[in-house]
């Protein structure tokens, strides 16, 4: 790989417990390129979403980052950021697109007001400015941008997910964490949603750090895949490797317990 856009290095976090810590993410190491689509897979509870959190500087107490952790976006350490910096850097380098994230708008907030907040905030546009580039961010998603004056409650669960990844998008981000972004979302809208994320990485050429259990739409949707164990990173190579010839028992186990997959890759 050149130069990646995203350089996690000995990445080691613990919960500070009471009587003991709890190591969740234990020495991981990854790279991601610029463009690329890297997931993360492994059972519950292994250390996906703590990873998730940190890249994103949104970690609290009782998680803590241990020394000797790096995580380099375009070559600047995430980890140093002051809370000016870390202002800049979230939505504007890495965006991040959770589960609940359509249940994260503001119920009594028109979408264009939702829009004009976050691009008023990070750079400073005016109310029409801020409708135009709504409507040409709406537009990518598929949502008519007549509909920005709506509230959220008259979307469907599939569009107000949607409508947040076109939030995430507007500031332009390099990166978008994406933890189980369709999860709560029937497959078909799943698939739809992911078919657009990835023609919109292909067009603006954005990074993805994808997370799930269905390790189905994994395998179609990354273009690399770490697999994630009691907190450490097992295996990692292309998905098809991952998929036709994994190396590590635990990766084989994963496969075996879902035998079916939908096929096919996203064009
Ligand atoms: N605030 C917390 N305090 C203590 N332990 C925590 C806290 N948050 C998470 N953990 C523990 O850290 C481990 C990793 O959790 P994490 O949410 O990162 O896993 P995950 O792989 O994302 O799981 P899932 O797929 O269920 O979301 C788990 O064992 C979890 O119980």
């Amino acid at each position: 790989m050149n130069q990646p856009l995203l350089s996690v290095k000995n990445l080691t976090i613990d919960y500070i417990g009471d009587e003991t810590d709890f190591r969740a993410v234990d020495n991981v190491s990854f790279d991601v390129a610029p463009g690329e689509v890297f997931g993360l897979a492994g059972e519950s509870g292994c250390g996906k979403s703590t990873i998730a959190f940190a890249i994103s500087r949104l970690h609290r107490p009782p998680a803590l980052i241990r020394t000797g952790s790096e995580i380099l976006l375009d070559s600047r350490e995430v980890l140093d950021l002051n809370p000016q910096e870390l202002a800049a850097f979230r939505w504007r380098e890495v965006a991040m697109v959770f589960q609940s994230a359509m249940n994260s708008l503001n119920p009594v907030l028109r979408v264009e007001a939702q829009f004009y907040d976050v691009l008023k905030t990070h750079l400073g546009m005016t109310k029409a400015q801020a409708r135009e580039r709504t409507a040409e961010m709406l537009k990518l998603v598929d949502i008519n941008p007549d509909r920005m004056r709506d509230y959220p409650h008259q979307f469907s669960g599939g569009m107000r997910q949607r409508i947040v990844i076109a939030i995430c998008l507007a500031l332009g981000p390099k990166m978008v964490v994406m933890d189980e972004p369709t999860t709560a979302l029937d497959v078909v809208v799943q698939r739809e949603i992911l078919q657009r994320i990835n023609e919109l990485r292909k067009k603006l050429g954005f990074s993805v750090l994808f997370i799930t259990h269905d390790l189905g739409l994994m395998v179609q949707f990354c273009d690399r895949i770490g697999i994630m164990l009691g907190g450490k990173l097992v295996e990692q190579n292309t998905a098809q490797a991952i998929y036709r010839t994994p190396q590590h028992d635990y990766t084989k186990k994963l496969w075996a317990s879902f035998p079916s997959l939908h096929g096919g890759v996203l064009a």
